[in-house]
């Protein structure tokens, strides 16, 4: 019997041994395969970086705000956020156009000191000789103010001074005041044509060569009219430099003028077409446009400002034309005059630069060159440094206190 049991007890270990073995190679071939030899490498996540959490995650779809559905809760309260509203661009107040040349007499120095007190120096000595005269006619001519007006005032300076005999400091101040004032002309009308038409606004084109100030020039003008109390539009119709449509709306934007500009290289004309269309739905007073004087050939500038002049015309007349002209530029400032005035129909000139420069003279020279008067000064680059010109105040200050 024993025998029997010992038996079945050797089988049963027998069994159970037998399948364990099998378990075992079945664990094993449920291993995961082994990693291959060679890896695929993927991109790894993007590193998170300072303030991500402020982001859209990079690989979410991004939705529009119309997108996005909102989760409905009636009757919930709706949580409005306040936008901060943007406060109003503060207008600045320019300075009144009245007596800005008196005001700024002290930015002609160099012009004072070589023409006006200079010819006063000499013209006070005591034996006028030809040498004297001599010295006189280079003053003249180095201050710019042409071969043709310095022969003219020497003549009369002449006649005058052997007239007057003995010579006081005072009388002779008195006559060469009255004979610069004769040559600048005080009877020339200086006024800018700027006020509206029943239905249109004044148009006020501004020419002249790049660089010579011109849309600087346009900016101060119409800080000059703000001042004066008109409406402005400006046309930005100088396509030719890139930033000069910026400058020109920054000029604009400072005292509240709207402007009107197109593509770079666009088309000036249709600019200025749609500048004082704007001028004229605005209601405003006056449209300052600033136009791209290439002169490269004179046909092409012509092309350019007569089919501006024509467009704007479809609208209602062009009432002034200003030639912006650089003071320090002297003999060529006077070629440029006159192919301007050959294309254009000029009405008034502005002399720029003229703070800093000995050639104040400039301003009887390029009147007798166009037959048309300088309405306009630029006396520095500050944004109220353009003056009305006034013959007397101008004279004034070339031959000092
Ligand atoms: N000192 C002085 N500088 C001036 C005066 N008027 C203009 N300028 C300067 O002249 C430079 C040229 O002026 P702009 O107005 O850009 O010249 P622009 O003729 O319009 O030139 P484009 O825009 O290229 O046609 C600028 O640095 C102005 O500040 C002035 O009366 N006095």
């Amino acid at each position: 019997m024993e025998t029997v049991i010992l038996a079945v007890v050797i089988a049963l270990v027998a069994v159970v041994a037998a399948g364990g073995l099998v378990v075992g190679s079945r664990r094993k071939k449920q291993l995961p395969p082994a990693p291959p030899s060679t890896p695929t490498i993927t991109a790894p996540p993007a590193e998170p970086r300072v303030g991500d959490e402020a982001e859209v995650p990079r690989d979410e779809p991004r939705r529009t705000i119309e997108e996005v559905v909102l989760p409905e809760t009636p009757g919930a309260p709706v949580a409005v956020e306040e936008l901060p509203v943007p406060a109003a661009p503060v207008l600045e107040q320019p300075e009144p156009s009245a007596g800005r040349l008196v005001r700024l007499r002290s930015r002609l120095s160099r012009s004072q000191n070589t023409l006006g007190k200079g010819l006063l120096a000499l013209l006070s000595r005591e034996h006028l000789d030809e040498d004297t005269w001599e010295e006189i006619e280079d003053i003249l001519i180095t201050a710019d103010v042409g071969v043709a007006p310095t022969q003219e005032l020497v003549d009369r300076l002449r006649t005058r001074v052997k007239v007057l005999g003995t010579r006081t400091p005072g009388d002779l101040r008195a006559l060469l005041r009255e004979e610069l004032l004769t040559l600048v002309d005080p009877s020339l009308d200086r006024e800018l044509k700027t006020e509206s038409h029943e239905t249109t606004p004044a148009v006020v084109l501004v020419v002249g060569v790049n660089g010579t100030g011109k849309t600087t020039t346009t900016g101060k003008l119409a800080r000059v009219l703000v001042a004066d109390g008109r409406s402005v539009v400006l046309g930005a119709a100088d396509t030719f430099r890139a930033a000069a449509a910026d400058q020109l709306q920054t000029w604009g934007e400072r005292v509240g003028a709207r402007t009107v500009r197109g593509p770079e290289g666009g088309d000036p004309a249709s600019i200025a077409f749609d500048a004082v269309k704007e001028g004229i739905a605005e209601g405003a007073d006056t449209v300052l446009i600033d136009t791209a004087g290439r002169l490269h050939t004179k046909t092409g500038l012509m092309d350019e400002l007569g089919k501006v002049k024509r467009v704007i015309e479809k609208h209602g007349p062009v009432d002034e034309v200003l030639l912006v002209l650089d003071a320090t530029t002297g003999q060529n400032g006077l070629v440029q005059a006159r192919v301007f005035a050959e294309v254009v129909d000029i009405t008034g000139i502005v002399l720029t630069k003229l703070d800093g420069t000995a050639k104040g003279g400039i301003v009887i020279a390029v009147q007798r060159e166009l037959g048309v008067p300088v309405k306009l000064i630029g006396l520095g680059e500050g944004p109220d440094d353009l003056a009305p010109f006034e013959p007397e105040a101008f004279v004034d200050a070339l031959i000092g206190d």
